[in-house]
């Protein structure tokens, strides 16, 4: 299989700090990949990397064979990874459906002149997206709440809701940054089914940070521990869950 991303010799610094250094990582296509490690090892500060929220010190980005290193970030949501937050961040004063039709604008494009003017061209664009949307909101079980404001939606279907509006910009790759935070154990068993159908019925790539075990472990095939910016183990997940150092440094805290 492909590779999809492929990083080699990432760093930065901030002040005197090195959040993270050497880092490297090969992900598949298809892949179910989890990023683990101790708070504070460096894990957000790698997704701020891969979309361009840092500027890396050092390093390369490669996303399907294209240099993405020191793009912005709306250019590497365009040349295809899309995110999600450790907190939530919807549109919380629009409504769910508004909230999925805000990532599918990057690919469906009608001029300002034909939205002010509400010209055919626009309804036919608007209908287009209102269908897309309701397809992308069935998949997580969200379309009989399309109307409610997205600030309304329990906890657990916010979540969703940020993963179905990163799917609407149509990524190669989606990072998923805590995922599980703030569910109780039926919401992640309910998670995990979703992040399985996405990746089996989305043709996804999937790098996600996670503290859950019970989902690191239930679906991820591959990880990479982080420890103070450096990586601690990388490889199958079975096996690095059992290496001692990981064991010393993360699991047995
Ligand atoms: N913009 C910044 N300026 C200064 N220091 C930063 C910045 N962003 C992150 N750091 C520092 O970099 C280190 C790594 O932080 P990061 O948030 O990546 O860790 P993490 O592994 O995601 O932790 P957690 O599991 O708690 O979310 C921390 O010491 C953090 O304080």
């Amino acid at each position: 299989m492909a590779a999809l991303l492929e990083v080699k010799n990432l760093g930065i610094s901030f002040g005197g700090l090195r959040a993270v250094d050497d880092f490297e990582v090969t992900i598949k296509k298809g892949q179910l990949y989890g990023l683990i490690g101790p708070n504070g090892a460096g894990k957000t500060t790698v997704f701020n990397l891969l979309t361009g929220v840092y500027k890396p010190s050092e390093g390369i980005i490669t996303l399907d064979g294209v240099n993405i290193t020191g793009l912005k970030t709306i250019e590497i949501n365009k040349a295809g990874i899309a995110r999600t937050f450790q907190n939530i961040r919807l549109f919380k004063e629009l409504s769910v459906i508004d909230n999925v039709k805000a990532g599918l604008h990057n690919h469906y494009k009608y001029s300002t002149f034909e939205g002010i003017l509400r010209l055919p061209g626009f309804f036919k664009i608007e209908e287009a997206m209102t269908e897309k949307a309701m397809e992308l909101l069935k998949v997580f079980e969200l379309e009989n709440e399309a109307d409610y404001l997205a600030a309304n939606l329990p906890y657990g279907k916010q979540r969703k809701l940020e993963i179905a509006r990163a799917l609407a910009t149509d990524p190669k790759l989606l990072l998923l940054d805590e995922p599980a935070a703030g569910m109780n154990p039926n919401e992640t068993m309910e998670l995990m089914n979703t992040i399985r159908f996405v990746r089996d019925n989305f043709d996804m790539t999937i790098l996600l940070i996670e503290h859950d075990m019970k989902l690191v472990s239930g679906i991820c095939e591959e990880l990479t521990v982080l420890n103070f910016g450096r990586i601690l183990a990388q490889g199958a997940t079975g096996t690095v869950l059992n290496d001692p150092q990981v064991i010393t440094a993360y699991l047995g805290e």
